[in-house]
């Protein structure tokens, strides 16, 4: 708390809010930093144009499990959205894990706690299990390609050229088999390290976890992401295809090769993900277990992409009802000129917010800027306790 307090500035505004927040800290209450805007946004993130999206009363009700993704342009707050909302739950009583599937991972920042080693951490100070997990794409793909090249590290294209079968390949030439598991397309990366959230997931040891958040990456990358388990699927069904008939060759010729229960591995491996991007593709389109939830902040080029990114979610039949729009100044009287500029700007952009064909159906929170950074539990508590209603 104190790294927390040290970085405000020392305005009278700020030592203000200085007070407020060491209050609300030793208190566990909310204080006011400075008076939020009142917004048309805020009563319609309470009661929808159609009625049904609810506040976080509705996010915390249920006890079956659901996961949210936030996401949106780079540097708007989508960690400390992400971060904030899985001490929200945890303090609700929900055991909870947030996972961060961006490579440039901030997690560890946010808590202020080492989150990194690709394996679930315990965050301290809340009050139900809350774990974070800085997914490490690289070591996925790394033991993903490791199975598939385990003859003599040649992948599956060299093994069955070693097999005598190098004509199938060329046959299946479109299949791009070394492509996708050596130089993979972006988002690959991403796609796996879901994968392997997944596997988490669905293991014994973490089956008690009723929310899951994910901190994902900026954009582009999470659209990729998105759309790549459908394509993965399509992917890894030739290679399923592929694998059968090298099955039946394979057995003729085995007792030359003796390769059987390699490439029985590798088939094992396939299937595995195979199941998983099919786990996620559900996932990510099924509105009772998943909302998307997009972070701007009240900038023209965000917004934009804010609103690229909404329709890219519908049309990719992605669950996504929230707009959080962050790091919103204060409305206060002050000699600032810079402040009084920069907060026209802002309200000219949530203007666009309005009339914006996407984002308009949205039910939409302001989060205000504070005057401090966002670091560790208890001004992450402090952050959900303001945009989480
Ligand atoms: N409402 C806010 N008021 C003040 N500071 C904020 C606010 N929201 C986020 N920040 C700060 O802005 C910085 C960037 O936030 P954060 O890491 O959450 O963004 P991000 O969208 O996840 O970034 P990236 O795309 O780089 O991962 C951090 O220093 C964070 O503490």
């Amino acid at each position: 708390m104190a790294a927390f307090l040290r970085h405000a500035s020392t305005s009278p505004q700020s030592r203000a809010s200085l007070v407020a927040l060491r209050r609300s800290f030793a208190t566990g209450s909310s204080p006011h930093i400075a008076k939020p805007r009142l917004n048309p946004f805020q009563a319609r993130s309470l009661v929808s144009s159609s009625g049904a999206i609810g506040g976080f009363d509705e996010m915390v009700a249920a006890n079956s499990r659901k996961y949210y993704m936030i996401g949106g342009k780079g540097g708007v707050g989508k960690t400390s959205c992400a971060a904030s909302l899985a001490v929200k739950f945890a303090n609700h009583g929900h055991p909870t894990i947030v996972v961060s599937t961006d490579p440039a991972h901030s997690l560890s920042d946010s808590f202020a706690q080492d989150l990194t080693g690709g394996v679930p951490i315990p965050v301290e100070g809340v009050d139900a299990p809350l774990y974070a997990l800085e997914v490490n794409p690289e070591k996925s793909r790394e033991e993903f390609r490791t199975a598939s090249k385990k003859n003599n590290g040649g992948g599956i294209k060299d093994l069955m050229d070693s097999m005598g079968l190098g004509a199938m390949v060329d046959q299946l030439g479109d299949l791009k088999l070394d492509e996708l598991l050596d130089t993979p397309p972006p988002g690959l990366d991403e796609a796996i390290s879901i994968s392997k959230v997944m596997q988490f997931v669905e293991s014994p040891e973490y089956s008690n976890f009723t929310r899951v958040v994910f901190d994902t990456a900026p954009t582009g990358h999470t659209l990729r992401l998105l759309s790549l388990p459908d394509f993965l699927d399509a992917s890894l069904g030739k290679m399923m295809k592929l694998k059968e008939k090298l099955a039946s060759a394979t057995a003729a010729i085995k007792s030359v090769f003796g390769k059987q229960e390699e490439q029985k591995d590798v088939s094992d491996k396939l299937d595995q993900l195979r199941e998983r991007m099919r786990k996620v593709r559900d996932l990510f389109h099924d509105p009772d277990m998943m909302e998307f939830i997009i972070v701007t902040i009240p900038a023209v080029m965000a917004i934009s992409e804010s609103s690229r990114l909404c329709a890219s979610l519908r049309k990719e039949s992605v669950p996504v009802q929230r707009l959080i729009v962050n790091q919103v100044l204060p409305q206060t009287v002050s000699e600032c000129k810079f402040c009084s500029v920069r907060s026209k700007d802002q309200l000219r952009a949530l203007d666009m917010i309005k009339t914006d064909p996407e984002l308009a159906q949205l039910s939409v929170v302001e989060a205000p800027l504070f005057d401090a950074e966002i670091r560790g539990v208890p001004a992450l508590k402090f952050m959900g306790n303001m945009i989480w209603k």
